[in-house]
C-alpha cells in the first residue's frame, strides 16, 4: 500500500492549474510502494506521475534529487522528468505535502529477474554513472559505512527477536567490512542510484523477445558515493536465487556490461567483496530497523532482514571477485 496520502479531485484540479498539462483526464493511487503516495494522472498531455513525500524524505534533499533526475533525463537516461509548473517549479505542495510530478515510464518491473535482465541492467547502470559524472553538486550517502554502526545500535533492543545471536554476528560482521572498507579517495566516486532493486528497474521487450531497460526509478536513496558501491547494490538485488544461491551468470552478465562502458579499475575490481558485504549489511539493518521499530499496523511495508543475513554470509565467504562473476 502506498496511498498515504489522498487527495481530492478538486485539490489535484487546482494544482494542475498551474502546469502546462491541459484538462486532468483521469487519476488513480498506485498500490506499490513503500515510502512515498503515488498517483498515476492522465491529462491531455498524457501520463504522469504524481509524488507526494511522505515523512520519511526529508524535504531539504528534494531538490537535489528533483535536479538529479532532470540532468539524467537531459542526457539520455529513462527516468522521470520532474515536470515545471509555468512558473518553472518542480517542487511544490500538495494536501499538506511536498509534492512532484514527473513524466511516466512505460514497462514493467521483473517479478522473476532472468539472465537477460542482467545485461541490459549491468549497461544502464554504467550509462547512469556516466551521465552523472557533470552534475557537480554533492550529496553524501545518509545511509554509507558512517551510518551502519548507529543503525545497528538501534536494533540493539530487538534484533535478537528476530534471530537468536544476531546482533553479536552483526557486530563482528560490521566490524570486518569497516576495517576493509575502501579508504576516501581510492576508487571512484559519483552519483549513484543506491537502491536500483529490481522494482525500480522497468523493462519492455526490445523486438526480438529481449528485455530492454525503458526505465529507472525511485531515485531517492541517490548520493554521491563509490560507483562500484552501486554495482555492489544491484549483485545483492538480481543475482539471489529464491533458493539463496548466487547466480554466478547473471553477476557476469551484469558485470561485464557495465564494463563494455565502464571497466572497473584493478582497486574496484579487488573492492567488489568487501562492498558486496557492506551492500548487504545496508539492506539488512535497515529491513532489521523497520522490522523491529516499526508498530504493528502502520503502513509501512516490512522486509525480510535475514535474506540480507543470507547474502552477507555468502558474500563474507567468497573467494575473491571472480567468484563473485568478474
Ligand atoms: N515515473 C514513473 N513511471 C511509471 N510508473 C512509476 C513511476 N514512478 C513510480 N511509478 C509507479 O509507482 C510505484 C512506486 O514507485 P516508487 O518510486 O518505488 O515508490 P516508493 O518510493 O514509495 O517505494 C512503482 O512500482 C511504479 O508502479
Ligand atoms: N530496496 C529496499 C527498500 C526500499 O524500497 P523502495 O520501494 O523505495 O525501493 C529493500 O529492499 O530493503
Amino acid at each position: 500500500m502506498a496511498v498515504y496520502t489522498e487527495v481530492t479531485d478538486e485539490a489535484l484540479r487546482a494544482f494542475l492549474a498551474d502546469y502546462p498539462l491541459g484538462e486532468l483526464r483521469a487519476f488513480r493511487g498506485i498500490a506499490e510502494g513503500v515510502e512515498n503516495s503515488n498517483y498515476a494522472l492522465k491529462t491531455a498531455a498524457g501520463d504522469f506521475i504524481l509524488t507526494l513525500y511522505e515523512k520519511r524524505v526529508d524535504p531539504a534533499e528534494l531538490p537535489w534529487f528533483l535536479a538529479l533526475m532532470e540532468h539524467l533525463a537531459a542526457r539520455g537516461i529513462d527516468c522521470p522528468l520532474p515536470v515545471k509548473t509555468r512558473d518553472g517549479i518542480a517542487l511544490r505542495a500538495l494536501a499538506g505535502r511536498p509534492a512532484a510530478i514527473c513524466t511516466f515510464l512505460p514497462g514493467v518491473w521483473p517479478r522473476r529477474v532472468r539472465p537477460e535482465h542482467c545485461a541490459p541492467l549491468g549497461e544502464a547502470l554504467a550509462r547512469l554513472h556516466l551521465a552523472g559524472a557533470d552534475f557537480d553538486e554533492l550529496r553524501p550517502n545518509g545511509l554509507g559505512p558512517r551510518a551502519w554502526a548507529p543503525l545497528l545500535d538501534r536494533c540493539r533492543e530487538g534484533g535478537d527477536a528476530v534471530q537468536a545471536g544476531l546482533v553479536a554476528e552483526l557486530d563482528r560482521a560490521l566490524a570486518g567490512i569497516l576495517a576493509a572498507w575502501p579508504a576516501e579517495g581510492r576508487l571512484p566516486t559519483g552519483q549513484i542510484h543506491a537502491d536500483l532493486f529490481p522494482d525500480n528497474v522497468f523493462f519492455l521487450d526490445a523486438g526480438d523477445g529481449r528485455p530492454r531497460v525503458s526505465g529507472l526509478i525511485d531515485f531517492y536513496f541517490a548520493c554521491t558515493d563509490l560507483l562500484a558501491y552501486d554495482i555492489a547494490v544491484c549483485l545483492n538485488a538480481w543475482c539471489f536465487e529464491p533458493d539463496g544461491s548466487y547466480n554466478v551468470t547473471k553477476a557476469h552478465a551484469l558485470l561485464a556490461a557495465y564494463q563494455r562502458l565502464r571497466p572497473l579499475s584493478a582497486g574496484e575490481r579487488a573492492a567488489l567483496p568487501v562492498l558486496c558485504r557492506g551492500a548487504a549489511i545496508r539492506f539488512l539493518l535497515t529491513r532489521l530497523y523497520d522490522w523491529t521499530a516499526t508498530p504493528a499496523g502502520a503502513l509501512v511495508t516490512r522486509k525480510d532482514p535475514l535474506e540480507y543475513l543470507r547474502k552477507l554470509r555468502f558474500f563474507a565467504h567468497a573467494e575473491g571477485p571472480g567468484s563473485l562473476g568478474l
